[in-house]
C-alpha cells in the first residue's frame, strides 16, 4: 500500500494545497524544534558552568518563542487536517458523481458500492488527512531538517541517525505490505455487508411472503461475523506493527544516546552540543514513529481513495459511442456552437440505433421519424427493448446510430430538455403537489392543476404520501408519476416527453383519457413518446413504430 497516491494530488486541487500549506508548517516546526532544543541545552550548560550566553532571560524567551510556535503549529495542523480532509472529500464526492451519473445504468458500480464508497468510505479520509498526511508530511521535510541539525552539532550522531532512520521505513513498508491484504479483504467484507443489506431491505416483503426471510437473516449473520473476524484480523496487525515501530524508534534513540554518553564520558566530546544531540533525538524520530501509528487508521481512507481514483481513472469503453460522447461528436460533425439549444429544426430523427447494454446489444436496429405535435407509440414484446430506447435518449444506456431531436444529438447532456417518467411511479415523502412539482418549484402554480388534469389525478394535491410515495394505489401512483412528467414538460416548454407504460395499470376509460389528453399534449408543440402494451393508448397515437427483438448471439 502507497503511503500517498500521486493520483491524489493530480485529481484534488484541495490536496495539493494542503500539502504546500503542509509542508511550510513543518519548516516552521522543525525550526521551532531546533530552537527549542539549542535554547534549552544552552541554559543547561550554562547555569552549570555559572555562564549563560545572551543572559538566562533571553535564553528562557527564545524557548517560550519556540514553544508557542510549536504549540500554534500543532493547532494548524489539526485545522488544516480537518479543512483538508473536508475539502478533498467533497472534491472526490462531487467527481465520482459526475462519474456515477454518466456511468448510470451500468453493472459496474454497485449501487450498494458506490453508497459505501461516497459515504462511510470516503469519510475514512478525515482519519488519514487529520493524523496520517501530517505526520508524512512532516517526516519529508522536517526529519531531514533535524537530521542536519544534529549532524551540525555532532556528525558522529549525524551518522548513526542516517543510518538507522531508514530502518523504520523498511519495517513500514514490511508491515503496510502485510496490511494491505487484510485490509483490502475487509474493505470488500464491508461492501458485501452493504450490498446484502441492500438487497434484503429492497426485497423484504417478497422474502417475507415467500417464507426466505430467515434464510436471509442467516446470510447476513454470516457476512457480519466474517467482517467482525477481518476487523479483528486488522486490529491484531495494528497492535502489532505499533509496538514494532515503538520498538525501532527507542532503540534508535538509544544508540544515539549510548554514543553520545560513551565519548562524553572518555571526554572525546563537550557536553553542549552532546545535550543539544539528545534532546533533539527523540523529536528526529517522532514524526516517523508518527507516521506507523496513524498508518492503520489511515489505511481505510487510503483504500477508499485507491477505489475512488481507480473508478475516475477507469478508462471509457471503447467502441460503441456513450450517449454524451456521442453528443459531442454529432454537434461537432455539425459545427454547432451549443449543442443543447442550436439549430432547433426537424423533430425527432433515429437511423439504425442499438441501444448496449454492457456492451452488447439488447434491442434491433430502429429507425424512427417523429414532428412536433405527434403522439408516438413504441408498442413490442416485453423485453424488446421499448425502456431502453427511452434510457438511451436519456443518456442513460450507451448506443450506437444516430439518435437527435431538431438537429441536436440527444443524450446525458440533453436531458434537461427531456421530460420523463418510467415504468416505476418512484414516488417520495411529501404532498402530491410536491411529488408533480418535483424539480420544478419555481414553475407557475397554475400548472400543477394543468398537470393534474393530462394525466388524471383525483386525489387531493394536499395529501401527504408516506416513504417511498406509500399512501395511494397503484394506478394512483402512475398518474401522479406522468403528472410529474408532464407538470415538468410545461414548465420547462419541453420539446421531447417520454412516457414508459403511462396506463399499464389504469382502468379503460381512464386510459381512453389520458391518451386524449397526452395527444393534446403534443399538439401543444412537443413530441410525446409513450412506451406502451395497451391498445387503447396505441390506438389513439399517430404513429406507432413495433420493436423487434434483437436477434442474440
Ligand atoms: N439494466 C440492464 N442491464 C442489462 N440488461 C438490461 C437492463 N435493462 C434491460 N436489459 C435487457 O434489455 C432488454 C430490453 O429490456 P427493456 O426493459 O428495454 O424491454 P421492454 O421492451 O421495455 O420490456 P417490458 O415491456 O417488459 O417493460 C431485455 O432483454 C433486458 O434483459
Amino acid at each position: 500500500m502507497r503511503p500517498l497516491d500521486p493520483r491524489l494530488l493530480r485529481r484534488s486541487r484541495a490536496a495539493r494545497g494542503f500539502m504546500v500549506a503542509g509542508g511550510a508548517l513543518a519548516l516552521l516546526q522543525a525550526g521551532a524544534a531546533v530552537a527549542f532544543a539549542w535554547a534549552l541545552a544552552a541554559l543547561v550548560v550554562g547555569l552549570i558552568e555559572g555562564d549563560v550566553p545572551g543572559g538566562a532571560s533571553t535564553i528562557v524567551a527564545v524557548m517560550l518563542v519556540a514553544a508557542s510556535v510549536r504549540a500554534l503549529t500543532g493547532w494548524l495542523w489539526e485545522w488544516l487536517g480537518s479543512a483538508g480532509a473536508m475539502r478533498v472529500k467533497a472534491e472526490l464526492r462531487d467527481a465520482l458523481l459526475g462519474r456515477l451519473e454518466d456511468r448510470a445504468g451500468r453493472r459496474s458500480v454497485t449501487t450498494a458500492r458506490a453508497a459505501t464508497l461516497l459515504g462511510p468510505g470516503l469519510d475514512a479520509l478525515d482519519e488519514y488527512f487529520g493524523r496520517y498526511l501530517p505526520q508524512l508530511v512532516l517526516t519529508a521535510v522536517a526529519t531531514p531538517v533535524l537530521v542536519v541539525a544534529a549532524w551540525t552539532a555532532d556528525w558522529v550522531s549525524g551518522l548513526i541517525l542516517v543510518i538507522v532512520l531508514p530502518l523504520i521505513p523498511v519495517f513500514m513498508a514490511l508491515i503496510g505490505m502485510a496490511t494491505e491484504v487484510v485490509q483490502r479483504r475487509q474493505w470488500d467484507r464491508l461492501q458485501a455487508l452493504s450490498r446484502g443489506f441492500l438487497e434484503v431491505l429492497g426485497g423484504l416483503s417478497t422474502l417475507m411472503v415467500f417464507g426466505r426471510a430467515e434464510r436471509q437473516s442467516r446470510r447476513i449473520r454470516t457476512v457480519t461475523d466474517e467482517y467482525r473476524s477481518s476487523t479483528m484480523k486488522v486490529l491484531r496487525v495494528t497492535f502489532l506493527s505499533g509496538f514494532t515501530l515503538e520498538l525501532a524508534g527507542s532503540l534508535s534513540v538509544a544508540l544515539v544516546a549510548v554514543s553520545i554518553g560513551l565519548r562524553l564520558v572518555a571526554g572525546d566530546m563537550a557536553f553542549a552540543p552532546g545535550l543539544f544531540v539528545l534532546i533533539l533525538a527523540p523529536d528526529v524520530f517522532l514524526p516517523i514513529r508518527n507516521v506507523g501509528a496513524a498508518f492503520h487508521s489511515a489505511t481505510a481512507g487510503l483504500e477508499a481513495s485507491r477505489e475512488a481514483l481507480d473508478l475516475l481513472d477507469a478508462d471509457e469503453p471503447h467502441g460503441p459511442v456513450r450517449g454524451d460522447r456521442a453528443e459531442r461528436t454529432d454537434a461537432a460533425a455539425s459545427g454547432s456552437h451549443d449543442p443543447i439549444t442550436d439549430g432547433l429544426r426537424g423533430g425527432l430523427r433515429v437511423r439504425d440505433l442499438v441501444v448496449l447494454r454492457d456492451g452488447q446489444p439488447v434491442t434491433a436496429p430502429l429507425d424512427l421519424d417523429a414532428a412536433r405535435g405527434e403522439l408516438v407509440a413504441l408498442t413490442g414484446a416485453s423485453g424488446s427493448g421499448k425502456s431502453s430506447l427511452l434510457a438511451a435518449m436519456l443518456g442513460f444506456a450507451d448506443r450506437t446510430g444516430e439518435l437527435d431531436l431538431d438537429g441536436v444529438s440527444l443524450g446525458a447532456r440533453t436531458r434537461r430538455l427531456v421530460a420523463w417518467s418510467g415504468q416505476v411511479p418512484q414516488l417520495v415523502e411529501g404532498t402530491i403537489a410536491a411529488n408533480i412539482r418535483l424539480g420544478s418549484e419555481d414553475a407557475d402554480p397554475a400548472l400543477l392543476l394543468h398537470a393534474a388534469a393530462v394525466a388524471g389525478v383525483d386525489v387531493d394535491p394536499g395529501l401527504r404520501l408516506g416513504p417511498a410515495g406509500a399512501g395511494l394505489s397503484g394506478g394512483q401512483a402512475q398518474r401522479v408519476a406522468v403528472a410529474r412528467a408532464v407538470h415538468r414538460a410545461l414548465a420547462i416548454d419541453a420539446p421531447l416527453v417520454l412516457l414508459d407504460e403511462p396506463t399499464s395499470a389504469l382502468d379503460v376509460d381512464r386510459e381512453r383519457a389520458m391518451a386524449v389528453a397526452l395527444r393534446d399534449l403534443a399538439r401543444s408543440g412537443r413530441i410525446v413518446l409513450v412506451a406502451t402494451h395497451r391498445g387503447g393508448l396505441a390506438d389513439a397515437a399517430d404513429r406507432v413504430i413495433p420493436i423487434r427483438e434483437a436477434i442474440r448471439a
